[in-house]
């Protein structure tokens, strides 16, 4: 007999979707493999994430990991608490999306082209305080919904533009709807936006194995371990206005010898009150091997530099 993999996720089509490239890696690996569908506090609510507390879309796929219900358990990263879970190991990071935010807009427009006053819909404060630093005098609306139905506050006129991530709009099959992907200069993305996080429990040595070799991407998850332990040492959970994004580059040693290094940018949004918004940059470097430090180390200087004055209500780094 041999063995089926069960692997849970939450049941959206963006869910689905990341699921299923995941699970046909394993059949490509010669694995039986069966998804289970996990409901969650997050698909059942429709009340603000602020409010319903972080994890609300995570904790109840690592419980059905703990209880053995499911064998794997596939998760967006950004979405994922930084606290780690007792009985469960990140066993995977998969090659991420692009992890840029894209505005979809009516009739084709950009940022730069919205009227003063244009509606813009995010539920994200990390999102509205980045547009809010552009300047163009939008007018933030708070939404929430699956991405379906924020596009369709687009298409029915009830709002001029919304600020997604591209990665879930890919993974659905509706890039094609973007009418200006976002600058990290401009907006910088969600800690892990774009990358998937694939658990298993601590235990499943076999099963741990098998998906660090089929379905890992070391990039990336160097990348996202800079980006979340800036996150974490914010102290911010994933409920602040916190922005990051790293890449691994080619460097030059001191020696002439191409190095890997690990680039990270940071932004936290302080006095978030209103019309108020400041934010606070600072980006490093480190060598590949250091991600985590360099991302404690790029908290520590945006807190030196008054992120620590985070403020207003409802903060969410999504
Ligand atoms: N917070 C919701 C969420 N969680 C993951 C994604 C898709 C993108 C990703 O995997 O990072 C989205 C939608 C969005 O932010 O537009």
């Amino acid at each position: 007999m041999t063995r089926t993999i069960r692997i849970g996720t939450r049941g959206s089509a963006l869910a689905l979707a990341q699921t299923g490239t995941i699970a046909d890696a394993l059949r490509r690996a010669g694995e039986n493999v069966e998804i289970v569908k996990v409901s969650t506090p997050g698909d059942r609510s429709h009340a603000p994430i602020a409010e319903i507390g972080v994890g609300v879309f995570t904790s109840a796929l690592r419980e059905a990991l703990l209880n053995k219900q499911v064998d794997v358990a596939i998760h967006s990263y950004k979405d994922l608490p930084t606290a780690p879970e007792p009985g469960i190991v990140l066993a995977a990071v998969p090659l991420r999306e692009d992890p840029r935010d894209a505005l979809i807009a009516r009739d084709g427009l950009t940022l730069g082209e919205l009227p003063r006053g244009a509606k813009v819909g995010t539920g994200s404060p990390r999102r509205s305080a980045q547009l809010q630093a552009l300047g163009l005098g939008l007018e933030i609306v708070p939404i929430r919904g699956n991405i379906d139905t924020r596009l369709r506050k687009v298409t029915d006129g009830e709002l001029d533009a919304v600020v997604l991530a591209r990665a879930g709009l890919a993974r659905l099959g509706r890039a094609g709807e973007i009418t200006e992907t976002l600058d990290p200069i401009q907006m910088l993305p969600a800690p892990a936006q774009g990358a998937l996080a694939v658990e298993c429990r601590v235990d499943d040595v076999d099963i741990e194995h098998l998906l660090r070799s089929t379905v890992d991407d070391e990039a990336t998850r160097v990348a996202a371990t800079a980006e979340r332990a800036m996150l974490a040492a914010l102290e911010a959970g994933c409920s602040a206005p916190v922005g990051a994004l790293a890449e691994v580059v080619e460097d030059l040693d001191a020696d002439g010898s191409v190095v890997e290094r690990v680039s990270l940018r940071g932004v936290a949004a302080a006095g978030l009150d209103g019309e108020s918004v400041e934010l606070i940059r600072a980006s490093a470097v480190a060598d590949k091997s250091e991600a985590e430090r360099l991302g404690r180390d790029l908290a520590a200087e945006l807190l030196d530099l008054g992120a620590g004055a985070l403020s207003g209500p409802g903060r969410n780094s999504r």
